[in-house]
């Protein structure tokens, strides 16, 4: 069985193609910097051996239905003879609403939910449905599957799901908080068990991408999220600003003369680590602050903070804590973050060896200082195969 997996990020789009029931990909790639003149597309291709060979291309995408049919281009150029060779394609949807808690067939009824959804994830729903109106022109043959961020944190208790809103707004008009990125804290929580032996592990899984996110995970269930209602709340992120005072929205639509529609654009789009630098890839901001830039240190700070003041919420969550995990782009790659986050953290028994945390190696990476009571991990998140993994259950269920 050929399952392909397309996973629209807000600025990237990740895919893997697996041969079932190896879970060796056949091929993966990342499209980046989606929406600018400058995206580019790292296309690896995997022979029997999984040794890659990698193909890179530097090209304008505008916008993700540009970056999705290059991606059908090189997929149908050499690694698969035939569209009709592709069995399922997985999709990650973003926000599912409370209507989901596993992997779902695609039907015309979860297609109307995801675009009911637009308004709630503006910067995702919309890419995933596209990709999945895409796929079902490029792969007709193909079963369409949804896995959604938020599915795994549909364990959340109510009181850390709902607001102290009045009731009807929860009973009437569905709104509390959902939290996503719940396929990335699942497959990264399932590692970090694996690796400490530990299935009740009192476990922060930190997701660090262009959207960020943390949750509190015990015994393979979600216990807290700091996303909410939308990928909008909690952590600074690289275009949208996180937690703030509710009120600040009353002063910009009020006094200020902002409509909805711009406020909008400001807390999604023009806010968070670009609001703050002017820059949102982490890989320019660490470059300005490498040049000295005052407003980049700042940038860095606050981000470090904010995750600090989850930690410190979701040990008290968790009444205790085994490991923390860092994870997704920033997460894997960014020693400094790590490194701003541990520091001073000896109240919850965290201590950074800083020499394992500038090392670059692949896999699950240990960065824990001997004496270290609970554990700094780096877990490789990989949302395409615990999506491949849903899609196969599904399969299995099915047949
Ligand atoms: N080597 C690196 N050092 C620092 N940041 C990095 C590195 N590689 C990627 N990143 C950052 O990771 C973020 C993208 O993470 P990713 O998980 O791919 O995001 P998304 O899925 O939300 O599109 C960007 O801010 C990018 O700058
Ligand atoms: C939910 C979310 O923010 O996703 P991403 O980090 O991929 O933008
Ligand atoms: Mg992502």
């Amino acid at each position: 069985m050929n399952i392909f997996v397309i996973n629209s990020g807000s600025s990237s789009i990740k895919y893997q193609l697996f041969r079932w029931p190896a879970e060796q990909p056949v091929c993966s790639g990342l499209v980046e910097r989606v929406g600018s003149a400058q995206a580019t597309i790292t296309h690896k291709v995997f022979d029997a051996d999984g040794a890659p060979t990698e193909q890179r291309l530097t090209l304008p995408l505008p916008d993700h239905e540009a970056g999705l049919h290059e991606v059908v281009r090189l997929l149908t150029a050499g690694v698969i003879q035939d569209p009709g060779d592709i069995d399922v394609v997985g999709h990650r949807v973003v926000h599912g609403g409370e209507s989901f808690s596993q992997a779902t067939p695609i039907t015309p009824e979860v297609k109307a939910e995801i675009k009911r959804l637009f308004e709630l994830a503006p910067l995702h729903n919309p890419a995933n449905y596209l990709g999945i109106e895409v796929a079902e022109r490029v792969f007709p043959r193909a079963r369409q599957v949804a896995v959604f961020d938020t599915a795994f944190h549909q364990t959340l208790p109510e009181k850390a799901f709902r607001y102290a809103l009045p009731t009807a707004l929860y009973t009437e008009q569905r709104i509390r908080r959902y939290g996503f990125h719940g396929t990335s804290h699942q497959y990264v929580a399932a590692q970090a068990v694996a690796y400490l032996g530990q299935p009740d592990a009192r476990l922060i899984t930190i997701h660090l991408g262009n959207g960020c996110s943390m949750a509190a995970v015990r015994g393979g269930r979600s216990l807290d999220t700091s996303m909410g209602f939308s990928p909008l709340a909690g952590l600074v992120m690289g275009t949208r600003s996180g937690d703030i005072d509710p009120s600040v929205l009353l002063h910009l639509t009020g006094p200020l003369g902002y409509s909805p529609e711009q406020v909008n654009t400001l807390l999604n789009k023009e806010s968070g680590m670009l609001g703050l630098t002017g820059q949102s890839d982490m890989r320019d901001i660490s470059q300005a602050l490498a040049a000295g830039d005052t407003a980049a240190q700042l940038a860095y700070d606050l981000y470090a903070y904010r995750i600090r003041q989850y930690i410190g919420a979701y040990a008290a969550v968790l009444n205790g804590l085994d490991a923390i995990i860092f994870t997704a782009g920033v997460g894997e790659n960014d020693a400094l973050v790590r490194q701003l986050v541990c520091q001073d953290m000896d109240f919850f028994g965290l201590a950074l060896d800083e020499a394992q945390n500038q090392q670059r190696q692949p896999g699950l990476r240990d960065l824990s200082a001997p004496g270290s009571r609970a554990k700094i991990l780096v877990v490789p998140t990989n949302e395409e195969l615990e999506i491949a993994q849903q899609c196969a259950a599904l399969e299995a269920s099915a047949s």
